[in-house]
């Protein structure tokens, strides 16, 4: 048991809980050795069974407490900064949920902090990256065969929100996964956004400005845009269309098998994240753990996660003032890799 990577993960709710059971069941090389969660029976409900694995409602006894080598950071955006800087003050690897902090300024201290050690401790959980589609569709545009990308169309659609959803969250939390995509296929930083809102969805809660319309513009001229709708009823459906010089190559249609029967034909379509990223999800921790028991650090950096916020922050401001805003990038210290690697 010793020889396994001890992870605290804090947050139990939905993602928490999913991943506590991946380190458990899934993954390879490591154990869950705390969790924590101010509401302590959700804590021990998702550790039930696992043995040897400490319950706690406070971050710092989690992180302290013994065996523990490593954090995995599931509780909401907001309480990821303190959540980071603790573990950093450590010397802890992360594993940490996106966003990585919702507001740019927050962000940015994480990554200074970071810098300050020299080193990279923190991965961010864009799992997109790990995706076999979207690895796929990065390899496609890398080797060049269909030329230059010239427009991204995405479409991310949730069947419904969680209760404290918020306009500005369709940007900062959903659509933050394509700001990390569009950075990483492209292998460009996004400098302007503009948002258009549809007439708001009947099937959304009132106040909430669902669904938004956002155009980023790259820095290479490249033009992406994400259909956002997270109370869409029907399913959880993730697309992406690369149009290029010569040719375009597209991602995300339904799987599985198409079944005829009884005069109609179709598939199934995912309801939840949970099913449809699944295997990058697995792809995800194993990658993290992988690394960190060689002392490495791969994946989504704390710069990458700083960069989606702050092009968020840029959008939620396009949100609210129906202008276009462009995106203010403090710059990349040295240990972090440009947009795209
Ligand atoms: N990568 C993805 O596709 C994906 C999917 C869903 C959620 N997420 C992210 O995962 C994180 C958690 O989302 P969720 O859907 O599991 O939320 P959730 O509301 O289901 O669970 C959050 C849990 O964190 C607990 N919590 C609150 N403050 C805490 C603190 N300071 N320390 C520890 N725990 C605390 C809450 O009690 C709750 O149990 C968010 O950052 C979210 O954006 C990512
Ligand atoms: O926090 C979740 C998560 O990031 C999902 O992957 C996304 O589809 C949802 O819109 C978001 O609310």
């Amino acid at each position: 048991m010793s020889d396994l990577l001890g992870v605290a993960v804090l947050g139990a709710g939905h993602m928490g809980a999913d991943h506590v059971r991946r380190l458990d069941r899934v993954v390879n090389g490591a154990r869950v050795a705390a969790v924590a969660d101010p509401d302590a029976a959700r804590a021990r409900e998702a550790v039930a069974g696992i043995e040897g694995a400490s319950v706690h409602t406070e971050t710092e006894a989690a992180l302290d407490a013994p065996g523990v080598a490593a954090v995995l950071i599931a509780s909401p955006g907001p309480a990821h900064e303190e959540a980071l800087l603790a573990a950093f003050a450590r010397e802890l690897p992360v594993l940490c949920e996106k966003p990585m902090v919702p507001d740019a300024a927050g962000a940015l201290r994480v990554v200074e902090a970071e810098a300050r050690l020299g080193r990279r401790l923190a991965q961010i959980g864009f799992m997109r990256r790990y995706d076999a589609e979207y690895r796929g569709l990065k390899t496609l545009l890398d080797d060049g065969r269909l030329g230059r990308p010239l427009m991204l169309h995405c479409v991310h659609r949730n069947v419904s929100s969680p209760p404290d959803f918020t306009s500005a969250m369709l940007i900062d939390s959903s659509v933050s996964h394509e700001i990390d995509a569009a950075r990483w296929l492209l292998g460009q930083e996004l400098t302007a956004v503009s948002v258009l809102r549809p007439r708001p969805s009947g099937g959304a809660p009132a106040g909430l400005l669902d669904p938004q319309f956002v155009v980023f513009e790259s820095e290479g001229g490249a033009l992406v845009d994400v259909e956002v709708f997270v109370n869409c009823g029907f399913g959880y459906q993730v697309r992406c269309e690369a149009v290029c010089e010569r040719g375009s190559a597209r991602i995300g249609d339904e799987r599985g098998p198409l079944v005829t029967t009884a005069g109609t034909a179709g598939s199934e379509v995912p309801q939840d994240y949970l099913v449809r990223f699944a295997d990058a999800y697995d792809r995800e921790v194993q990658a993290w753990v992988d690394a960190t028991r060689r002392g490495r650090v791969t994946g989504p950096s704390a710069y990458d996660g700083y960069a989606a916020s702050a092009v968020a922050e840029a959008g939620v401001t396009a949100l609210e003032t129906g202008r276009r805003v462009s995106v203010d990038l403090a710059p990349r210290p040295d240990p972090y890799p440009p947009a795209g690697r």
